[in-house]
């Protein structure tokens, strides 16, 4: 398995935000996290690339590991420097830089590649046109990346994660504040970068993981209520917490 989390709890100073999760995620597939607010997504989601470490107080225990290392077993910030590095992360907001279009796929690699300034061009356009966004936007590279719309911005945060060719993407309700025709341009995307990436997503929109992922883990108060492929868990499910949540009951 890409990803195994085994028997993971943790923490905010006192107050457990997991408890005893653990579940398996394959290469190559879009696995999205559901639950209702506060039940753990994303402090799980920010466990795969230790971002979690930056918040005091934070303490996980149980073991992640990543393309079959041991994540937290190796403790010293370097370590996890370069494992976010090699994780692409995606955020509600989008978040360009205040910068052109260009500036914002080549700055923030430039000090981790030392190719040549047109090699890191050609990557960017390469990226630029996986996301659709190297025709829509014909060469106009050198506009303010401020003045794209919510769904180029989020595209274009997507193109730059993917500057450092991660194996792994990470996304924290990508869509949540795009409108529908964007939203479906995300998708769309997503669904063709599985091909070459591995995607797990948080996401609100039940309707969202049930169209675009391969598995679900639906979680409730900071516990794993069910996983398992995403056909099966909404037609199917086997506990009755997630038929309630599903059928709006919770
Ligand atoms: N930085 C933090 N400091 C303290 N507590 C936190 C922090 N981040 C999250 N929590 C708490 O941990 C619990 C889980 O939060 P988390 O954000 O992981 O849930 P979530 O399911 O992603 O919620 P949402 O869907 O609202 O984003 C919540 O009780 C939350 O208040």
């Amino acid at each position: 398995m890409f990803i195994e989390i085994s028997h993971v709890s943790a923490w905010y100073g006192k107050s457990r935000a997991l408890a005893d999760v653990s579940l398996e995620v394959p290469e190559h597939c879009i696995y999205a996290f559901i639950g209702p607010s506060g039940c753990g997504k994303t402090t799980l989601l920010r466990s795969v690339n230790r971002l979690n470490d930056f918040v005091p107080g934070f303490r996980l225990e149980g073991d992640v590991n990543l393309d079959g290392a041991d994540i937290y077993k190796a403790r010293s910030p370097r370590f996890a420097e370069e494992l976010r590095r090699g994780i692409g992360m995606v955020f509600q907001h989008t978040n360009p830089l205040p910068m052109t279009v260009m500036q914002n796929m080549l700055l923030p690699v430039r000090e981790h590649l030392k190719e040549s300034k047109e090699v890191l061009r050609a990557m960017a356009e390469d990226k630029l046109k996986l996301v659709g966004l190297f025709d829509e936007l014909s060469g106009r590279f050198d506009q303010s990346a401020l003045r794209l719309s919510g769904g180029q911005q989020q595209r274009l945060c997507i193109a730059r994660a993917l500057m450092l060719e991660p194996k792994l993407l990470l996304m924290d309700e990508p869509c949540s504040a795009l409108d529908p025709i964007s939203t479906f341009r995300i998708e769309e995307l997503l669904t063709n970068l599985k091909e070459r990436y591995t995607i797990v997503m948080v996401t609100h929109n039940m309707e969202q993981a049930r169209r675009i992922s391969d598995y679900t883990s639906f979680f409730y108060q900071g516990r794993l209520a069910e996983s398992g492929k995403t056909l099966d868990l909404f037609s199917f499910p086997r506990e009755e917490l997630t038929q309630n949540y599903l059928t709006g009951r919770i």
